[in-house]
């Protein structure tokens, strides 16, 4: 594993941007690597890529790959040990996402000072933090927080409750989640409790139940379930988000990427920026219209 922690940036027209994202996601050495693609500057027409690696072979790949394709400049950053993104392979070890660090019991004590820090005793809920969607979710949270705040938010498909947990620790005001799965729902209440975070969770399926209705129009919503049930409910994550708001969807394979995106879209949305992490993709999308 590499010891210096790289951001690699790569500056380009949307073509060769995208072409760019296409090579690293055909590379078999950088399945595991993170990175993110958007749009920099509308008017401009730029698009970036940023990608986190985490191993020296993973840096080399990636600036291979980005290095054939002239039409995008490359830029390597070294990170302060506060910005990094890594994920080690052995175990179940802490994950840093931006300025978040979600932890287990065991890895008390090995906690950083410069950090937004999660305990999430997982159990049975899905959310320790290791799985590249939830990753994705909370990098592309991250991002967001360097610009806006989110008074209101919503976490549908909650499991250990991180990401809601991870928005009323960051001042959100309002930080409501749910499932569909009762223990979940109970862990992740313990959670709240745990990181004396003031997030609530409720048992209810999707977005129509009047305990979820009656807090919104929320902010942000966040919704990491798979491809189908963010596709089904494309209207009611419109309807529950105000003009403006953004939505962090994920659970989705980079090869469902289009057809989430093309739901989100007629109905409104704009795609800003896609996060992947394995074989997982993560969207940020803003409600426009
Ligand atoms: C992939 S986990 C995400 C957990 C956590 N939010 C994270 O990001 O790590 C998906 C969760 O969504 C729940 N779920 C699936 N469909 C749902 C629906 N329609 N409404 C609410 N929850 C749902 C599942 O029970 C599961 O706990």
């Amino acid at each position: 594993m590499s010891h210096t922690a790289l951001q690699i940036i790569a500056r380009g027209p949307r073509a060769d941007a995208e072409a760019a994202a296409e090579a690293i996601d055909r590379d078999i050495l950088l399945e595991g690597a993170t990175y993110s693609i958007l749009e920099e500057d509308e008017d401009r027409g730029l698009w970036r890529i940023d990608a986190f690696p985490t191993s020296d072979e993973e840096a080399e790949a990636l600036q291979a790959r980005l290095a054939e394709h002239p039409g995008v400049t490359v830029k390597v950053e070294v990170l302060a040990d506060a910005d990094w993104l890594a994920m080690s392979l052995s175990g179940l070890p802490p994950v840093r996402a931006g300025r978040f660090f979600v932890y287990g019991a065991h890895d008390q004590g090995r906690v950083p000072s410069n950090a937004v820090n999660l305990k999430i005793d997982a159990g049975a809920a899905f959310g320790t933090g290791h799985h590249g969607t939830t990753v994705g979710c909370l990098v592309a949270f991250d991002e967001l927080l360097k610009r806006e705040r989110f008074e209101r938010v919503l976490d549908v498909g909650c499991g250990t409750g991180v990401l809601a947990i991870a928005a009323a620790r960051t001042g959100s005001r309002v930080a409501l989640g749910t499932d569909i799965d009762k223990p979940s729902v109970r862990i992740a209440n313990e959670n709240a409790k745990l990181n004396r975070a003031d997030a609530r969770f409720v048992y209810a399926s999707g977005l129509n139940d009047q305990r979820v209705r009656g807090e919104g129009p929320y902010d942000l919503v966040f919704a990491n379930i798979l491809a189908p049930p963010l596709v089904a409910l494309s209207q009611d994550i419109k309807e529950a988000l105000r003009l403006g708001g953004v939505a962090i969807l994920s659970g989705l394979l980079r090869t469902q990427e289009r057809r989430v995106t093309a739901a989100y879209l007629s109905r409104g949305f704009h795609l800003e920026r896609r996060i992947h992490r394995d074989a997982w993709s993560a969207l940020v999308l803003r409600r426009m219209g």
